[in-house]
Parts: structure tokens; C-alpha cells; sequence
């Protein structure tokens, strides 16, 4: 039984004993999932960072970013936070320093993000490789791991080049040879939600429903 319990959620999120599980979307929010699952998202989630992995194109970023908003809770981007403390490009770190030096600006920057109450963490698809990475988002996050398929991914970062481990001669086989070194070690994630072609908003829903079901399984609560 894991250490975190079903709290209620913020005031004005409704007591999560009589809400109706009706859909919140509006027109400026569609597809938001209802108050009672965003509440039980929220109480699963504690003081802890809930925290995107997965491989580059998985939708980490967009994703994460619309997890966030439909969450009220503040949200980071590895990779941009990288870019914002260096000045500098994804790229053009890659170019100028290396893959060694940005990894360890990255291994800092989430170091960083970690603190600090509860939020969303999109990270860059090589942080969760890094054990230390892993122990310090185990430690005060829940990971989550937008799983999808060679030709999803392929298919969403062909559209741009302004990723370097996908500058080879082969990008698509160099995607795949990615996808199985790693895939091993995502799948250690305690959430898994399966990132597909389908509206953005299908995915995020699902993450929540994933997160709603840590509360449920935690309180022991199931209703
Ligand atoms: N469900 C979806 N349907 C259509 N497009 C999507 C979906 N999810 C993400 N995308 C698009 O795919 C592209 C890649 O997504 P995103 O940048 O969020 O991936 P990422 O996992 O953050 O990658 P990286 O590891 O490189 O940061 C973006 O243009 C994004 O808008
Ligand atoms: O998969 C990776 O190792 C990377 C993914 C991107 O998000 C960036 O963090 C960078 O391009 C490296
Ligand atoms: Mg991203």
C-alpha cells in the first residue's frame, strides 16, 4: 500500500462523494474529464510531480502541457528549461558541448524541477535512462510512460529536424534502435497510457483516468 492517501480536492472541487462524473468540457477546455476524476487525479497525485516519459515524438510536451491546464497545476518542460538556462538551442548545446555536458545540465534541471510541491514534468526523451534521474522522479514524482509505436513517433518527428540523436544517415532506424534500448527501462514507469493517433485530448483524458485510479487503488475507496 503506497504511502500517499486520497485527500479532497482543492476548495471548490466539490465533495467527491455526491459529484456527479459528468464531463467538464467546455469550449475553451474540451474534452476535460469530469470534476470527480480530476479531483481523484489531483488527491493521487499529493505533493509529488507527475512526470512524462517516453520517447522523442510520444507527446510528452503536448501532452503534459494539457495534463497541467486541465489539472491547475503548474507545468515544466525539461528540454525548454534546458534551452532557457543555457540560451541555447537543443541543438546547437548538442553541437557546441555534446551529448555528455547536456546530459548533465538535463540531470540538473530535473533535479531542479523535482522541488517544490505538486506540478507536471515533461521530460526530454533520455532523461528516464539516467538512474539517478529515475531514483530522484521515484523519490518525488509518479512517472508516467506515453508508450507508442515506431510509426507514431516516426510519423510525428519527420515533421522537424531540430531533434540531434535523429541526425543519421537512417533517422526511422535510429528511432527503433532507441525505442529498444529504452522501452525496457520506461516500462518501469508505475503509469503506462498508450500515446496513438487520436485527438490530444483522448490521450490526457486517459492519463488522468490512470492517475484516478492510483487514488482509487490507494484509499481502497473504488466506488
Ligand atoms: N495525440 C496527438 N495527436 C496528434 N499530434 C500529436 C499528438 N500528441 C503529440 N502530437 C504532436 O506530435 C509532435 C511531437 O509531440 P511532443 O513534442 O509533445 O513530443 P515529445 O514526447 O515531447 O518529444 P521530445 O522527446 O522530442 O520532446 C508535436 O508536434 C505534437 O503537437
Ligand atoms: O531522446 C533523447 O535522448 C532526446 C530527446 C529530446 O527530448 C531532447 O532532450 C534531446 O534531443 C535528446
Ligand atoms: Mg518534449
Amino acid at each position: 500500500m503506497s504511502r500517499w492517501r486520497a485527500r479532497p480536492g482543492p476548495p471548490g472541487w466539490g465533495d467527491r462523494s455526491t459529484e456527479r462524473s459528468v464531463t467538464h468540457a467546455t469550449a475553451a477546455n474540451p474534452g476535460r474529464p469530469a470534476e470527480r476524476d480530476i479531483s481523484r487525479a489531483l488527491a493521487a497525485l499529493g505533493p509529488r510531480k507527475l512526470v512524462f516519459v517516453g520517447l522523442m515524438g510520444a507527446g510528452k510536451s503536448a501532452i503534459g502541457r494539457l495534463v497541467a491546464q486541465w489539472l491547475q497545476v503548474p507545468f515544466f518542460d525539461s528540454d525548454h528549461e534546458i534551452e532557457r538556462a543555457s540560451r541555447m538551442s537543443i541543438s546547437d548545446l548538442f553541437a557546441a558541448y555534446g551529448e555528455a555536458e547536456f546530459r548533465a545540465l538535463e540531470a540538473r534541471v530535473i533535479r531542479r524541477l523535482m522541488k517544490n510541491g505538486a506540478g507536471v514534468v515533461s521530460t526530454g526523451g533520455g532523461a528516464y535512462m539516467n538512474e539517478k534521474n529515475r531514483r530522484v522522479i521515484g523519490d518525488k514524482g509518479l512517472a508516467v510512460w506515453l508508450d507508442a509505436e515506431l510509426d507514431v513517433l516516426w510519423e510525428r518527428v519527420s515533421r522537424r529536424d531540430n531533434r540531434p540523436l535523429l541526425k543519421t544517415e537512417d533517422p526511422k532506424g535510429t528511432l527503433q534502435t532507441l525505442m529498444e534500448a529504452r522501452y525496457p527501462v520506461y516500462a518501469t514507469a508505475p503509469l503506462r497510457v498508450l500515446s496513438r493517433d487520436a485527438p490530444r485530448e483522448t490521450i490526457a483524458g486517459e492519463v488522468i483516468s490512470a492517475l484516478a485510479a492510483v487514488a482509487a487503488q490507494d484509499t481502497g475507496n473504488v466506488s
